[in-house]
């Protein structure tokens, strides 16, 4: 999604308050000049405050983005505020920390807002260019670096290539095409900064599955797509089984297709695994078709974001214990028909948007409310409907799953046959995260026990 084009020169500051208050109102400032929309400053300044006491925009990184939607003509409106030295907000110390402080205004009307604040969210993720721009040595370096940030071009320098990475490379290629495999799997977080052979294959269709993908990759070179899977561990492929399942239910690969996955160690520069997969072996007992794999209500994204907050629950848990926890997703009407609430519902109240999970602010009150005892219900559009639940299915949609997985992992695969729906499962003793659908259970993160990250 292209960012660059809400971004003005005039709307890039540095912040002279060292107040949420008065930064936003400097922000609010830049942001309605000049504009015939008619924004009330003071009345939209006070609701970001009071949006800001209920849920912080605080992402880390040194990064605040308060947003609120609000009545006018043009879609976004972004201002961006450079902070010297942290604000203050209700004592709060992570607003100490915050170097750059990003206002985004949109239209009522307009409906990508969410995947807006999504991508920017991702793009704020980058320690790199946060850092690259907070440190700009004046106004004018920031505001150019700003706009280069944005359009995806201010890229981390590409490292050159070692003679064993070439060599790996090169083989790769050979062995995908004698062993018939339909596509390579580049694992992109093995490099640290950006790597030549990160532009692909030149004779092979390639998929870069990666931690933050950016629009950039896949301009430019022989990247055919690139699939995002969040992942913190330190295992090389973690992510190959997450990544190919979301291969299958976005359509870039089928069934029956055999794949190589070339990668190392995340951030080692150093590939040093090649793997083939076919993927019928190794999924046989959860598709028969990719199809299936996807309830019909369900989105792809809303999927995709529930994954990576599995995977992020089980490798960090919560304040240095493991969490365990269950997510049903899809079909709520029947899987609400078998839902009994074990605490009073932690969203009740909260607005649509608010309680979404493509909304990026959820990651972290979903993180939250996963210690509360129970599972969480979420609509295929990604509506949390309720936390704390106890979720159970008539006793005819039981069956015995391997020994070693108790009442959660039981419950979690009976639901998904009761109901067309998919759960995904954090265990607190293992770290496993488990995918369920048809009763049938797919492990997608294998932790060995004892393991922290
Ligand atoms: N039907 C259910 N719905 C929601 N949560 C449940 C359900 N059954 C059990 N749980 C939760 O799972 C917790 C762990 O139960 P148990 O150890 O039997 O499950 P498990 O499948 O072995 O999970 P883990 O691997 O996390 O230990 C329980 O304390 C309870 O909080």
């Amino acid at each position: 999604m292209r960012l660059d084009k809400y971004i003005a020169k005039s709307r890039i500051i540095e912040i002279e308050s060292t107040d949420l208050m008065g930064a936003l109102l400097e922000l609010m400032e830049v942001s309605t000049a000049r504009l015939q929309d008619g924004l009330n400053v003071r009345k939209i300044t006070n609701q970001l405050m009071a949006r800001e006491k209920t849920m912080t925009t605080y992402l880390g990184n040194g990064v605040a983005m308060p947003h609120i939607r609000v009545k006018m003509k043009r879609p976004y409106i972004f201002a961006i505020g450079r902070v010297k030295d942290g604000i203050e907000f209700e004592g709060l110390h992570e607003y100490n920390e915050v170097r750059l402080l990003f206002l985004l205004l949109a239209s009522e009307n307009e409906k990508n807002y969410l995947n807006v604040l999504a991508s920017l969210a991702r793009l704020f993720r980058d320690r790199d260019l946060v850092d690259n721009m907070i440190t700009a040595p004046d106004t004018k370096t920031f505001a150019e670096r700003v706009f280069l940030g944005f359009s995806g071009l201010l890229a981390k320098p590409e490292r050159r290539q070692t003679r064993f990475n070439r060599l790996l490379l090169k083989e790769s290629e050979k062995i995908a095409r004698e062993s018939k495999c339909s596509a390579i799997l580049l694992f992109s977080d093995t490099f640290a900064g950006g790597i030549e052979g990160a532009r692909g294959f030149p004779n092979f269709r390639t998929v870069l599955v990666t931690r933050a993908a950016s629009d950039r990759a896949q301009e430019s070179g022989q990247i055919e797509t690139a699939i995002e899977v969040r992942s913190f561990s330190s295992q090389r492929l973690s992510q190959a089984r997450s990544a190919i399942l979301i291969g299958l239910t976005r359509g870039i690969f089928k069934h029956n297709d055999r794949l190589l996955c070339v990668g190392g160690i995340p951030s080692s520069n150093q590939l040093d695994t090649l793997m083939v997969i076919d993927i019928e072996r190794e999924f046989q007992s959860v598709i028969d078709r990719e199809n299936d794999l996807l309830p019909p209500s369900v989105k792809i994204e809303v999927l995709e974001r529930m994954i990576g907050i599995a995977t992020e629950l089980s490798v960090e848990g919560r304040e240095g214990k493991p969490v365990g926890t269950m997510f049903v997703i899809g079909d709520t009407e029947k899987v609400n028909s078998m839902v009994k609430p074990l605490v009073l519902n932690p969203f009740y109240g909260y607005r649509m948007e608010d309680r979404n999970v493509l909304n990026p602010f959820m990651d972290e009150t979903i993180k939250e409310y996963s210690v509360i005892d129970g599972g969480f219900v979420i609509r295929g559009d990604g509506i949390i409907e309720s936390a704390g639940s106890l979720i159970h299915a008539p006793a005819e949609f039981y069956h015995n799953l391997p020994s070693g997985f108790g009442t959660r992992h039981s419950a979690a695969a009976a639901v998904t046959k009761a109901a067309d729906c998919i759960s995904l499962c954090v265990s607190a003793s293992s770290g496993q995260v488990t995918l369920f659908r048809k009763g049938v259970m797919f492990p997608l993160l294998e932790k060995p026990i004892g393991t922290s990250s």
